[in-house]
């Protein structure tokens, strides 16, 4: 499969597969018969009237428009769902060791099939909260194909390539970057073998790139790394290919003949994209103290109220870390949002045991959480040389300003159940005769060479 892209965030782009030059119409959306014989078909990803700056949509000029197909049935949800009263509420601090991707070879699981709710809140008709899920499968979709109505999809591969094929074309999106499908999107996802990993559904809105403030006009994530197919289209007859809808919180299924991916030319701003973790610019203290983990947002999904996001996603890539006379590591911490983490490689700092790739964690709001014991001692005794922080590490959070509930999957599945031991053995350190250090030397300033 050959992979092309065309790079920026939110551009408006134009793109035709090169075996139909002029298939997209210019000057305008809808010709009385637009070229090749083509059908014009809008995607609105935004109210009509939504605001220039912040409008999306995208005209499609394909073989066949979307609405040929027969009536959507049920289909099988398996694990999806948007129940949040399936089990009683947990304020506990929980960690799931990495969840079990089914055996090549053993029954075989597509991405459909092997999407699961751990947990979320609020509700897609209401056009309001999250839902979180992982996926673990071990085949390709097929003549099958899925969209949300309910949201848009942030995929975090943990283990395995997706080979995305979607209406705007494909993407392979490895372990290390992310992609994001938007509400509407029809998307096939093929697989090489036991593949697993993270998605993020948020209903309310799109995500966007934080704002830089003081940063300046670069940094975190550039726009220019994100990137987006170009137009590929095949032009597939087929008996049954199953069009599997999500929409409120269920799976429906209709039957048509012929491919969906038959979009020969396509322009606009609402189009999937993926982008590479590794080319994060990182920002961070320099100089003292620990940064609030906002430094690391890669996307984020605003509500209305400024500042506070339906969800972002940060990530805490490999980074030096230099500060002085300082706690290093996360500090220990209550929060009014809530912090479900994922780890796709290596070990994050505050828990080097017991939190592993492809496993996850979460803590819901005001639920204290911090550093581990073994880590709380390290860090504060460590000589505090500039250290670099893993090179293998990429650990990931979705945090969100709505109080997640568990799903019975995710109370059932994989769960961690000692996982409030690794705080049990810290130790009070408490000296009521303690004597502030006389000379204040352990504050100057030193020199590292290295
Ligand atoms: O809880 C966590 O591990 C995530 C986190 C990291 C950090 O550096 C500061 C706050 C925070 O919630
Ligand atoms: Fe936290």
């Amino acid at each position: 499969m050959e992979f092309k892209y065309q790079s920026g965030f939110g551009n408006e782009f134009a793109s035709e597969d090169s075996r139909c030059p002029g298939a997209l119409p210019e000057g305008q959306n809808n010709p009385q018969k637009c070229a090749y014989g083509l059908y014009a078909e809008q995607l609105s990803g935004d109210a009509f009237t939504a605001p220039r700056t912040n409008n999306q949509r995208s005209w499609l000029y394909r073989i066949r428009p979307s609405v040929l197909h027969e009536p959507f049935v049920k289909f099988e949800r398996g694990n999806i769902t948007h129940n949040w009263d399936e089990v009683e509420p947990n304020p506990n601090q929980l960690r799931w060791q990495p969840f079990d991707i089914p055996k090549k070879g053993a029954v075989s699981v597509d991405f459909v099939e092997g999407l699961a709710t751990v947990c979320g809140a609020g509700d897609p008709k209401s056009r309001s909260g999250i839902s979180i899920y992982i996926y673990a499968c071990n085949s390709s979709m097929g003549d099958r194909c899925l969209y949300s109505s309910d949201g848009d999809f942030l995929i975090v591969p943990q283990e395995g390539e997706l080979l995305i094929t979607t209406e705007f074309g494909k993407m392979k999106v490895s372990p290390n970057e992310i992609c994001v499908i938007q509400r509407g999107m029809r998307f096939n996802i093929g697989v090489e073998g036991e593949t697993r990993g993270y998605v993020l559904e948020v209903f309310n809105d799109h995500f966007q790139l934080p704002n830089l403030g003081p940063i300046g006009a670069n940094g975190l994530a550039n726009p220019r790394d994100f990137l987006t197919p170009v137009a590929w289209y095949e032009d597939r007859d087929v008996k049954h290919y199953q069009v599997i809808n999500k929409y409120h919180g269920y799976l429906f299924q209709a039957r048509q003949n012929h491919s969906p991916f038959d979009v020969v030319a396509w322009h606009g701003n609402y189009a999937p994209y993926k982008y590479d973790l590794k080319n994060f610019m990182v920002i961070n203290a320099v100089a003292f103290d620990h940064a609030d983990p906002s430094i690391f947002t890669v996307l984020t999904c605003p509500s209305a109220k400024p500042g506070v996001a339906i969800a972002d996603f940060v990530i805490f890539p490999p980074r030096w870390s230099v500060q002085e006379h300082s706690f290093r590591p996360p500090y220990y911490h209550r929060n009014c949002m809530s912090e479900f983490m994922g780890l796709i490689h290596g070990k994050y700092e505050a828990k080097e045991g017991g939190f592993n790739p492809g496993g996850a964690s979460l803590h819901s709001l005001m639920t204290p959480h911090g550093p581990d014991e073994d880590c709380f001692e390290k860090a504060s005794n460590a000589d505090l040389k500039p250290e670099y922080i893993a090179g293998g590490t990429m650990a990931f959070m979705f945090e969100s300003s709505f109080s997640m509930a568990v799903t019975k999957w995710g109370n059932e599945t994989k769960v961690d159940k000692d996982y409030y031991l690794c705080w049990q053995p810290l130790q009070k350190h408490f000296d009521p005769n303690w004597k502030a250090p006389g000379s204040g030397k352990d504050k100057e300033q030193k020199t590292y060479s290295f």
